[in-house]
């Protein structure tokens, strides 16, 4: 496979770029005066935002954001034809890359069709059972460790998620501890991560982009410093198995296509299960009832495994799984998702040109009331297999759906099941009375004001 990607044979050179007047027959926004205001605006309230748009004009919107024009598609039945993707005319590549492209190019999620394919089958070898246990164990062994640190007065809960999901991810993700190198590496990651999420997208003097370039060339030197050492190794590492991970081919990656996957792996875990973990805990804390609940199952389980989470275990933290979707549900990690049209398609009855920027929004589907009654209220309930009978298979996509859906998705569920294992087997969360947290939801939800809490003993 060539190191450098690659736009799909299915993508046409010529693409054009809709403007107001190509997409002036839908319904949506006028054009600004000031553009700018427009997206500071929406950066205030990402949320109240979209909703309003979508309560005022429908669920095909056409909406000008950081600049540009583009349509916001809207429902379960716009997820499944954008991420089901049927007659492939939805380019994920085209939709990430000026977001993602400066930090992390060829990242699985910026691969399209077939190339997408290969490597989405390559890089699936590092998830499979055998591997998910090990990875368990470095989890499980992480956590406890991490906890303990962990002060028992009131804490800000957001950094120390932050900075124990990292600690994690050098176990399960490269099976060393981060070595005297590790400040280093935590930086530059961090660094790569707020890049591309920052406002000014040019690596210009002090920029936040150009941090985050400067991360992305240790990283990968440190990646292409490694890969011999892993390769024909074992190892139960994801970085070891991805270097020894065979194509259909029967080749393996090349550094460069290694270097890109685990750069862009890393970011895909970090952020989203440390806001995943966070908005979990902060509904935890606003319905302790739910802690209860979850610390009566975690009881069960070590009663029948001697204390452990084992991988055969997992399955019975059901409890965990309820509150976990519902709190993702209300606070999505990925609030929404780029793509762009190849062709011309129709939607809802409009006609929508090639070219047009298509974004497919979970944190607006996630709280329709007609798929979600009452859809501001926390109920965990929704989840359980009778009440989520006849709901749309894309109504809940958090994990987004189609062939580009998560693939750490197992991996999210069980670094989840193993915090919460650990955490409230014998404490409780605390949150101030009266606490009221809020989040920014966008571009990936965390807390204002970090979400102060204490960790209670039993
Ligand atoms: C709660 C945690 C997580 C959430 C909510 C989440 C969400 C998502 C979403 C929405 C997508 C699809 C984006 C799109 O279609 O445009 C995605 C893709 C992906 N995620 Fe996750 N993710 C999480 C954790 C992880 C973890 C832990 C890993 C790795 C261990 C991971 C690896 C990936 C990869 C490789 C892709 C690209 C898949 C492809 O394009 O085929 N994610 N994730």
């Amino acid at each position: 496979m060539n190191a450098h990607a690659k736009i799909s044979a299915l993508i046409p050179a010529d693409l054009p770029e809709p403007s107001f007047e190509d997409l002036a027959h839908l319904p949506g926004m006028q054009p600004a005066r000031v553009p700018i205001m427009r997206t500071i605006n929406f950066l205030k309230d990402p949320l109240g935002r979209s909703m309003k748009l979508t309560e005022q004009y429908g669920r095909v919107v056409r909406r000008q954001d950081f600049g540009g024009w583009g349509v916001s598609l809207i429902g379960p039945e716009a997820n499944e034809l954008v991420m089901f993707n049927k007659d492939k005319i939805f380019s994920s590549s085209l939709g990430w890359n000026p977001v993602l492209e400066n930090l992390f190019p060829n990242g699985l999620m910026l691969l399209d069709f077939e190339e997408h394919r290969i490597h989405r089958k390559t890089l699936s070898i590092a998830f499979k059972t055998e591997p998910m246990k090990h990875y368990l164990g470095e989890l499980n062994t992480g956590i406890v460790r991490g906890l303990a640190k962990w002060p028992t007065t009131q804490f800000k809960f957001y950094p120390a998620i932050k900075s124990l999901t990292l600690d994690l991810a050098a176990a399960s993700f490269l099976g060393v501890p981060w070595g005297p190198d590790g400040d280093k590496i935590n930086q530059a990651f961090v660094d790569m991560v707020l890049a591309s999420v920052s406002v000014i997208r040019k690596p210009l003097p002090l920029t936040q982009m150009r941090r985050g370039i400067k991360g992305r060339a240790f990283m990968s030197d440190f990646f292409g410093r490694e890969i011999p050492k892993r390769r024909g190794k074992t190892g139960d590492d994801i970085f070891t198995q991805i270097c020894n991970a065979t194509t259909e081919d029967g080749g393996l990656l090349t550094d460069q296509e290694i270097i890109d996957h685990m750069n862009f792996l890393m970011m895909a875990a970090h952020d989203t299960t440390t806001s995943s973990i966070t908005s979990t805990v902060h509904f935890l804390g606003t319905h302790p009832e739910w802690q209860d609940r979850i610390r009566e199952e975690i009881m069960a389980v070590k009663a029948k495994t001697g204390g452990e989470l084992t991988y055969e275990t997992l399955g019975d933290l059901e409890t965990i799984e309820l509150v976990f979707k519902e709190a993702i549900r209300l606070i999505p990690p990925v609030p929404s998702m780029p793509r762009r049209a190849l062709r011309e398609f129709t939607f809802m009855n409009h006609v929508i040109p090639a070219g047009t920027h298509v974004g497919i929004n979970p944190m607006v589907t996630h709280r329709l009331p007609d798929v979600w009654p009452q859809p501001e209220k926390f109920d965990p309930t929704r989840f359980t297999a009778e009440n989520s009978k006849g709901r749309h298979k894309y109504a809940w996509v958090p994990f987004g759906g189609g062939g580009h859906m998560c693939l750490g998705l197992h991996f999210a569920y069980m670094q989840v099941k193993s915090f919460f294992f650990h955490l409230l087997a014998e404490n409780r969360i605390v949150l101030a009375p009266e606490y009221k947290g809020e989040f920014y939801m966008f571009p990936i939800p965390k807390p204002k004001d970090g979400l102060p809490l204490t960790i209670e003993k039993l």
